[in-house]
């Protein structure tokens, strides 16, 4: 997290420009905030083999990052790092293995990432399911596997353990911010990934981690996931309301990939960010404001009399 914070009565104008102009520096009002340069930066992403965790990936290749992708599927994902040798080069991308719900697997694939590229900079939580019927499953993958990446994260990058610093993005979902009926319990798995990420980003800054902890909700989003909502095998009990989330579709539309990866970017570079909860819809996208206690809670007194 930049301590500089507005920086620009500290260089010359020369200097900001320069930096303005090479993308690391962004006007903001009265001040500038610098962006995390990516070059050679060092990336951890899960449920890295396909859908948003592909084009995280991507996206942070093409920005000069090196990344470490962490997928169960084996097959798929070896597939995508022998494509991304080809496209980047052999010594950019590297896959391991791994089920986040297995603090045995996922610990061990950080230390033979740190031990590869010897730092890591910024960790994407990505992985994640929909399985209504198995919910136990649901829970110990779409929030064990956040809260797990996270700490593990942190005991690498965080300063105090002489790390470098970064950034930790957190993938939830626009059902981290209001109830999907069909899914209550990847909901509550999506409130709990915003939940514990904001308070873990409030931990960061009031213990000097140097790392930030930002959360992504996106909307309906055209990969491989969405293929489960039309599965009795995933969505148990509430298979009859399967045209609920077909109608949000029809209603609102479904996103790309790439617009979502785009949105990544910003939680990723903008080192003004940390706590912060940013939404896309097809409509575009957006920082939210949620209620904090003490600040603007809104509420309806009710009398106990
Ligand atoms: N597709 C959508 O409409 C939306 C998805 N999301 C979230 O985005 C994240 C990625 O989802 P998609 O790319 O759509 O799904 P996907 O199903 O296309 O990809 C998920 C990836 O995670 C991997 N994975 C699953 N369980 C794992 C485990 N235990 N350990 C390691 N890897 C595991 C899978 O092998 C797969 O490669 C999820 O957290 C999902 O909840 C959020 C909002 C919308
Ligand atoms: C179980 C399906 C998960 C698919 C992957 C996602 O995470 C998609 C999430 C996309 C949108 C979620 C929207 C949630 C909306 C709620 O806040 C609530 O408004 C839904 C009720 C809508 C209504 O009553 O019209």
């Amino acid at each position: 997290m930049s301590k500089l914070g507005p920086i620009c009565h500290f260089l010359s104008p020369v200097s900001c420009d320069s930096l303005v102009l090479q993308g690391l520096m962004c006007e903001r009002g009265a001040g500038v905030w610098l962006m995390m340069d990516l070059k050679d930066k060092v990336a951890v992403v899960t449920g890295a083999a396909q859908g948003l965790g592909r084009s995280f990936v991507e996206i942070l290749l093409k920005n000069g990052s090196k990344v470490a992708l962490i997928d169960v599927n084996k097959s798929v994902g070896n597939e995508l790092k022998a494509t991304l040798d080809e496209e980047y080069g052999r010594d950019r991308a590297e896959f391991y293995a791994a089920d986040v719900s297995s603090e045995e697997d996922f610990k061990g694939v950080f230390e033979k990432i740190v031990e590869k590229f010897g730092r890591i900079d910024i960790v994407c939580n990505n992985a994640g399911i929909i399985n209504e019927k198995h919910w136990e499953k649901t829970i110990a993958i779409n929030l064990g596997g956040v809260v797990r990446g996270t700490y593990l994260a942190l005991e690498h990058m965080k300063k105090e353990n002489g790390g470098n610093g970064g950034v930790i993005v957190n993938i939830a979902s626009m059902a981290g911010l209001g109830p999907l009926p069909v899914a209550p319990i990847y909901t509550a798995t999506k409130h709990g990934v915003v939940g514990f990420s904001r308070a873990m980003a409030a931990v960061s800054k009031m213990v000097d981690y140097g790392v930030r902890i930002n959360i992504l909700c996106p909307w309906f989003v055209k990969t491989s996931l969405l293929s489960f909502l039309n599965s009795e095998e995933h969505t148990g009990i509430f298979f009859p309301l399967k045209g609920f989330t077909e109608m949000m579709m029809e209603n609102h539309g479904c996103l790309e990939v790439d617009a979502v990866a785009k949105a990544f970017l910003v939680l990723v570079k903008d080192e003004s960010k940390n706590g912060e909860v940013l939404m896309i819809e097809p409509e575009g996208a957006a920082f939210v404001s949620l209620p904090q206690w003490g600040k603007d809670f809104p509420s309806t007194p009710v009398s106990l009399q």
